[in-house]
């Protein structure tokens, strides 16, 4: 029988976890046993959620209430009380006890073939690399900004500066939406149009992930015209619509375009020490799990950034071995070219770099922008400090001396 398995973060009273977790266990599945008949238990046994195991953690207290203690629980729920979708899922393992005080959702444990009920993503990082032909390095991306109230010769000209840089890809920012001045079909064609003469004039690739946005019933055919259009990649803001649509949109066939979930919004379930779900299982494992080829999430050290457990954690849940593909983690956020070592040393070659500021922020511009993260990348690649290879690039030098 296939199972789910659900991991939850809880504080309470010494000793008094075991009864917690069969109070979960039996209030998200059948809602009491003991005192059932012996016939309707036999009947209810497959529905009935198990405590799988019981971890206190003595020495850790609550930092508000020192007389509670941390604990973590794992509940064991059969697939036969939930159809197999994450909407059913989410709701049957943190529904209502989502609403219960302060339970955090730390991980889920998918059975193979629950698991093969969802798509994981349609390219991943191997068939990304090969459509850019880049190996070898981690993917460079760079970020518009500043084009809300602006139009398309604007747009053309930041995004042909940004590929002149040499990044490897071009996202939207995550608040530009259709709009009037920069629609979303004339930004794909446009970007198609900027991009190949960029490839013509000098043998370079980049991609553009456009931002997919509107009402939740326009998604499917909007990203099905990007399809048609040309598009190179669709960007996501996953959790402001929910992990089902991105799954959607994944599995649609006449869609099959790279996915790029960006994170906006998911810091309101996912911040909070006592509440919500873990970032590594929303903004990693589910995500890769719905189909995401990409998945962007705060760096560890950046502007926004995330405590490096989680961040690191995170990465892991994208790219650890797993009948699925392996999603890009993009570690982002006020990333510039001096956290290149960092970033190359936390996620290796198998990740983006992804950057707004600290490329449009170069005092060359952004080409300039773009050639001192390639600098830095291609420096630590051959073991030289950025300081050394500073020495030779003016690029990367310059951004040195601005951000350090
Ligand atoms: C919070 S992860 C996504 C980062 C993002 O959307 C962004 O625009 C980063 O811009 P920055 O100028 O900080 O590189
Ligand atoms: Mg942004």
């Amino acid at each position: 029988m296939s199972i789910l398995t659900a991991t939850y973060q809880l504080y309470g009273k010494p000793g008094s976890f075991e009864k917690k977790a069969e109070g979960i266990a039996l209030g998200l599945t059948i809602g009491s046993w003991t005192d059932l008949p012996l016939l309707e238990q036999e009947q209810l046994k497959h529905h009935k959620g198990n405590v799988v195991s019981v971890k206190e953690f003595e020495e850790i207290n609550h930092p508000l209430k020192p007389e509670l203690v941390k604990a973590e629980v794992a509940v064991a729920y059969p697939s036969a009380n939930f159809s197999a979708d994450l909407p059913a899922i989410l709701t049957t393992v943190f529904g209502k006890l989502s609403l219960d005080g302060e339970v955090k959702l730390v991980d889920l444990d998918f059975s193979h073939d629950l698991l093969s009920h969802f798509p994981g993503p349609r390219f991943g990082i191997e068939e990304i690399r090969n459509t850019l032909g880049v190996a070898g390095r981690p993917l460079l991306m760079s970020i518009f900004k500043g084009v809300i109230g602006r139009d398309l010769d604007f747009l053309s000209a930041q995004l042909r500066e940004q590929a002149l840089g040499g990044v490897d890809l071009v996202k939207d920012d995550e608040i530009l939406f259709d709009n009037p001045l920069t629609p979303f079909e004339k930004r794909i064609t446009t970007g198609k149009d900027v991009l190949t003469s960029v490839y013509e004039e000098t043998g370079h690739r980049t991609l553009y992930a456009v931002n997919l946005s509107g009402r939740t019933s326009e998604l499917r055919g909007k990203a099905r015209k990007a399809c048609e259009l040309g598009a190179d990649a669709l960007l996501f803001n996953v959790h402001a619509y929910g992990l089902d649509v991105l799954q959607e949109l994944a599995e649609d066939d006449e869609i099959a375009l790279p996915l790029m979930a960006h994170p906006a919004f998911s810091g309101a379930f996912t911040s909070s020490a006592f509440y919500g779900l873990a970032t590594p299982l929303a903004l990693g494992k589910m995500i890769r799990y719905a189909g995401a080829d990409f998945s962007l999430f705060p760096s560890p050290y950046g502007s926004v950034a995330l405590e490096k457990t989680a961040a690191l954690a995170l990465g892991k849940e994208l790219t650890i071995d797993s009948p699925l593909k392996r999603s890009f983690p993009v570690p982002s956020a006020g990333i510039h070219p001096g956290l290149v070592p960092l970033l190359m040393a936390d996620y290796g070659i198998d990740s983006v770099i992804n950057a707004g500021g600290g490329v449009h922020g170069h005092p060359a511009g952004a080409a300039g922008g773009g050639q001192a993260f390639r600098q830095a990348i291609d420096a630590v690649l051959q073991g030289e400090t950025l300081q050394a290879a500073g020495k030779q690039h003016q690029e990367l030098q310059t951004a040195l001396e601005l951000w350090g």
